[in-house]
């Protein structure tokens, strides 16, 4: 399997004297779902961002299909493939569904437009059902939804999300995650921060588990899930927390 994404050696932070990654290394092969588990204020988020062009590269390389892209600016790697659902401020209240799913559509070529939004229509029957409703008024979880519908508008080559399932109700986190591993399941590779250990090593292949800025643990989601000391050390309190 060829890699999507790699990062090597990574080290990234808000300010240019303080890191908060450290030398991390993650490989997402073509069509893998890959969640990325850790402690709170481990840095998971800041990888992600960091990934998608919003948080300044200190060293190492990050490339998406063999290409170098740590030195262009976040739209151009959109540009290249990369799509990158935020954990908040990842839809425009005040528009429509239609209109979010438009403005997404802008950075197509215009014969395309209307097949992908259509597409993401059918993709997703919810937000189909209402096009003309505001974004602003949805349930989180079809705000979540149309998120991930706006990122998928591209047919990217990867697909990364910061915890989609924050703030919302178990029943929606399942609606979420399900359309998650459809999306999957048809092909495009996913990698999904989590705080919910459980929840993300079912629905990932594999996890990989940051701890303070570097990679402590980075293995098939069924192996990690028996590991004791995995989850004990690093894991701990969610892990309980989920099988209580
Ligand atoms: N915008 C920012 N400016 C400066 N420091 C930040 C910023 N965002 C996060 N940090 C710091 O970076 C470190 C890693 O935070 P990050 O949000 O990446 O961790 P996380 O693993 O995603 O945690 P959580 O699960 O709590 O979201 C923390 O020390 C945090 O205080």
């Amino acid at each position: 399997m060829s890699d999507v994404l790699r990062v090597r050696d990574l080290s990234a932070g808000y300010q240019p004297e303080l890191a908060i990654l450290k030398g991390v290394d993650l490989a997402v092969s073509e069509g893998e779902f890959v969640v990325l588990l850790g402690p709170n204020g481990a840095g998971k988020s800041t990888l992600v961002k960091t990934v998608a062009g919003l948080v300044p590269v200190h060293g190492g390389s990050i490339q998406l299909r063999g290409e170098e892209i740590s030195d262009l600016p976040a739209h151009l790697r959109l540009r290249h493939g990369l799509a990158f659902v935020p954990q908040t401020e990842n839809i425009f209240a005040r528009m429509t569904i239609r209109e979010n799913l438009q403005l997404a559509a802008q950075i197509l070529p215009k014969p395309a437009r209307a097949e992908r939004i259509a597409a993401m229509m059918e993709t997703f029957p919810d937000l189909a059902r209402r096009p003309g409703t505001r974004a602003g008024s949805l349930s989180g979880g079809q705000r979540q939804m149309l998120a991930v519908a706006r990122a998928l508008i591209i047919d990217p080559e990867v697909l990364i999300l910061d915890e989609p399932s924050a703030g919302l109700s178990p029943l929606m986190v399942s609606e979420v995650f399900d359309r998650l591993r459809d999306i999957n399941a048809r092909g495009t590779t996913i990698l999904l921060v989590e705080q919910n250990v459980r929840a993300g090593l079912e629905i990932a292949s594999r996890g990989v588990v940051l701890v303070e800025g570097r990679v402590a643990h980075d293995a098939p989601s069924d192996a990690l899930t028996n590991d004791p000391i995995v989850a004990d050390l690093y894991l701990g309190g969610h892990q309980k927390e989920a099988q209580a």
